[in-house]
């Protein structure tokens, strides 16, 4: 028997994307997030999900560079192939990936559009950030990012305060995309919205992430929109990650007694 076996050299595009390690985040004596650590592949979909208070947001802020942790880091594999951890980059650095290859999605649209520009000026900002200057071609990706996310194009001209939360929410998202982004991180994306707007939303964001090959770090405390869009999920209370695993084992098969009151509580809906 040949006892030479040969490692087949690591594809990059398979090693992850963004990678957690020892992540916790202080507010004075109370706790944020503690310990994390995580990583997540292109094309993959990771929720985390967890009551009020677990620590949701304060680990996709950490995540997202958006929060400073109180201890661990954070780091990112850039276009280039090179890792870089997050909080060693200058801020400059940091703004150039967050116009280009991340998106952030927030739960209240009105924090991630500029209420008094334009539709098409909210979608073409984001490409005018990143070089684009020739005026016909922006409106031109503007008119198609509109198309995508379902919203006519004769609205180009208005401005989002005369859109339902629905047509906001799938506007902020064709602003997040315009620039091809790579990781795109989502807080409660579709919440405070009606259920049937919820569902259409749903449907979308579910088809964009794969059409896009998108990976996507997805907050949410609402297991049923987990189970639409995630492929894997961490699930946190006190500050902690609880259980972790693939969706649908979770779901099939939970095993921390908390995880399955959260469980058995979306199945009597
Ligand atoms: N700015 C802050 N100052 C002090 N404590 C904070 C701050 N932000 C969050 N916390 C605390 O950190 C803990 C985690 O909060 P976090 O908002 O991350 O939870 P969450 O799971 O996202 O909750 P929700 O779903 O309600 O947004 C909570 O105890 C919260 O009170």
């Amino acid at each position: 028997m040949n006892e030479h076996v040969e490692t087949p050299p690591v594809a990059i595009e398979d090693l992850p994307l963004l990678r957690a390690s020892g992540l916790t985040r202080f507010y004075g004596d109370r706790i944020g997030c503690r310990d994390i650590s995580l990583s997540l592949w292109p094309g993959e979909v990771l929720a985390i999900v967890g009551e009020s208070g677990s620590g949701k947001t304060t680990l996709l802020n950490c995540l997202a560079s958006r929060l400073v942790p109180t201890a661990g880091c954070v780091e990112y594999r850039m276009r280039d192939g090179t890792v870089r951890d997050l909080f060693r980059m200058s801020e400059a650095e940091r703004r150039v990936l967050m116009r280009t290859d991340w998106g952030f999605v927030h739960q209240n649209p009105i924090d991630g559009l500029r209420m008094s520009v334009s539709a098409g000026a909210n979608v073409g900002e984001r490409l005018m950030a990143v070089g684009a200057r020739h005026y016909g071609k922006i409106r031109g990706e503007a008119e198609h990012w509109l198309e995508r996310v379902e919203i006519a194009t004769d609205r180009i001209d208005d401005d989002p305060r005369a859109f339902s939360g629905g047509m906001r929410q799938r506007l902020q998202i064709a602003r997040n995309l315009v620039t091809n982004p790579r990781l795109v991180f989502m807080d409660e994306p579709t919440g405070g919205l009606d259920v049937s707007v919820q569902a259409r939303l749903l449907d979308l964001i579910r088809q964009l992430v794969a059409d896009l090959g998108l990976a996507v770090v997805l907050v949410t405390h609402d297991l049923a929109v987990a189970r639409l869009l995630s492929h894997r999920m961490m699930v946190m209370k006190g500050g902690v990650i609880i259980e972790q695993g693939l969706t649908d084992r979770i779901l099939d098969d939970p095993r921390e007694p908390y995880t399955q009151l959260l469980v058995s509580s979306i199945l009597q809906v």
